[in-house]
């Protein structure tokens, strides 16, 4: 049986309400310790809470929740006291004296969530997600894999491919008597659906890493363009220095940015030209590199001159002081800001309109290890029923390969790594 753990959940520090959550088989004793008699399930008292020497620590709102019916799975208390740092000490010491009570791990509430059936591991991550979401995109994603979007598309695949091993094992097991129907035609038809549907998650599975990670958006141009003027303007501070010596930025100033719900990485770098000065050189080299690894680029370029590298599909090519010449954008005065705000938004949004409900590396990785199964398996189906029994084999590969996405199995390698993430509390 598990011990009872207690956390603070919410943020450290002042604040109007802290919440404290005790969970596992001795919440209820101990909440009674410190609250007298407690409201029944998911219903709110409002209590005194006491040290064990009868002495008053803080009124507070304590909620009780069931085994079976809690975020964890376990009987749970709350206890919503005021926020203040010392009645959030006073009562984490009373809980800790208390006999078969310990203080959480990180992420411990939520792993004893998932080991009680109450989440899958795609909605872990999901969770995970949520709680580091800084925008609005960031919180619909995250939102659509806590609720479980991936957990159900994973058992609908799951639910074709048992079916066709299922078909597959019937001919095998049946063999030696009457000559069984062909099982072939519809075997290849789920197989060809399920491939065909993974492959469009898999497609989207960048995009949607993209929205999790943030977008990196480099602005590239000579040296002196206006770049590090540009990146201030939008940043709306002063990220960088700038002056009218050529080659003042040296090294790589990222900013982070919430573009219209999109994360974005702003990078400024240094101007791109050929130089005898080896600190600037190496400034151009990795220059060159971010600008390559970049999700988009804006080259701001000055009228009659070259971007200085060959742009790509998609990246934004704007003249650079504007003020100067008419048209064009200035960081200096803020002509065209909007319009190039709106510009890169525009082309993240086109890159992010196929997203998949998956949107990690592992994610993709289960996938494609499914897709290569299933190739295999499609290409024994065409050798006859002698090959049914590898072709089914196949079929469990792939099985094996979408059961680890929800974590039904293949866990352990990848639980310390989820649960580390989370803070104590969760
Ligand atoms: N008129 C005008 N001047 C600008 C504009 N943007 C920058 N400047 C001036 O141009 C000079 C260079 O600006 P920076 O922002 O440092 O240029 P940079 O492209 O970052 O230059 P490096 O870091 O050397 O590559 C400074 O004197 C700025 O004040 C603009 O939009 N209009
Ligand atoms: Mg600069």
């Amino acid at each position: 049986m598990n011990d009872t753990i207690f956390a603070l959940a919410t943020a450290r520090g002042r604040a109007g309400v802290a919440v404290i959550r005790i969970s596992g088989p001795r919440a209820p004793e101990s909440g009674e310790r410190l609250a007298g008699p407690l409201p029944a399930p998911r219903q709110t008292a409002l209590r005194v809470l006491r040290r064990a020497d009868g002495e008053a620590i803080d009124q507070a709102l304590v909620l009780r929740f069931a085994a079976g019916a809690s975020f964890t799975g376990e009987e749970v208390v709350e206890l919503q006291t005021h926020g203040s740092t010392a009645v959030v000490a006073a009562i984490l010491r009373e809980l800790s004296e208390q006999p078969g009570l310990r203080m959480a791990e990180p992420g411990e509430f939520t792993r004893r969530a998932f080991e009680n059936g109450q989440m899958d591991l795609a909605q872990v991550e999901g969770l995970a997600d949520l709680i580091e979401a800084e925008t609005e995109r960031q919180r619909e994603q995250a939102l659509r894999v806590l609720s479980g979007a991936l957990g159900e598309r994973a058992e609908a695949w799951r639910a074709d491919l048992l079916r066709a091993a299922a078909l597959l094992e019937a001919v095998i097991d049946f063999a030696d008597e009457e000559v069984p129907e062909d099982v072939s035609d519809e075997v290849a038809t789920l197989v060809t659906r399920c491939e065909t549907s993974l492959a469009a998650e898999i497609a989207g599975t960048r995009a949607a890493e993209r929205v999790r990670d943030g977008f990196e958006v480099a602005i590239v141009g000579a040296p002196n363009v206006g770049k590090s003027t540009l990146l201030n303007a939008l940043a709306r501070r002063e990220a960088a220095l700038t002056s009218e010596i050529a080659g003042t930025t040296r090294d790589v100033i990222e900013v982070r940015m919430d573009l219209e719900g999109l994360p974005v990485t702003l990078v400024d770098t240094a101007g791109l030209r050929e130089t005898e000065d080896l600190v600037e050189r190496l400034g151009v080299e990795r220059a060159r590199e971010r600008a390559e690894q970049a999700d988009l680029r804006v080259f701001l370029v000055l009228p009659g001159e070259a971007p200085g590298l060959p742009p790509r599909d998609g990246d934004i090519v704007v003249q650079a002081k504007g003020d100067l010449h008419g048209e064009g954008v200035s960081g200096r005065t803020g002509q065209g800001i909007d319009t190039l705000v709106s510009d890169i938004v525009g082309v993240l949004e086109q890159r992010v309109s196929g997203t998949s409900v998956a949107t990690r590396e592992r994610h993709r990785a289960a996938m494609q290890r499914a897709s290569s199964f299933l190739a295999e398996a499609r290409g024994k189906l065409d050798d006859g029923p002698d090959a049914y029994d590898i072709c089914a084999e196949e079929l469990r590969g792939a099985i094996r390969a979408l059961e680890s996405l929800t974590g039904r199995i293949d866990v352990e390698s990848v639980l310390g790594e989820i649960f580390a993430s989370f803070c104590i509390g969760k």
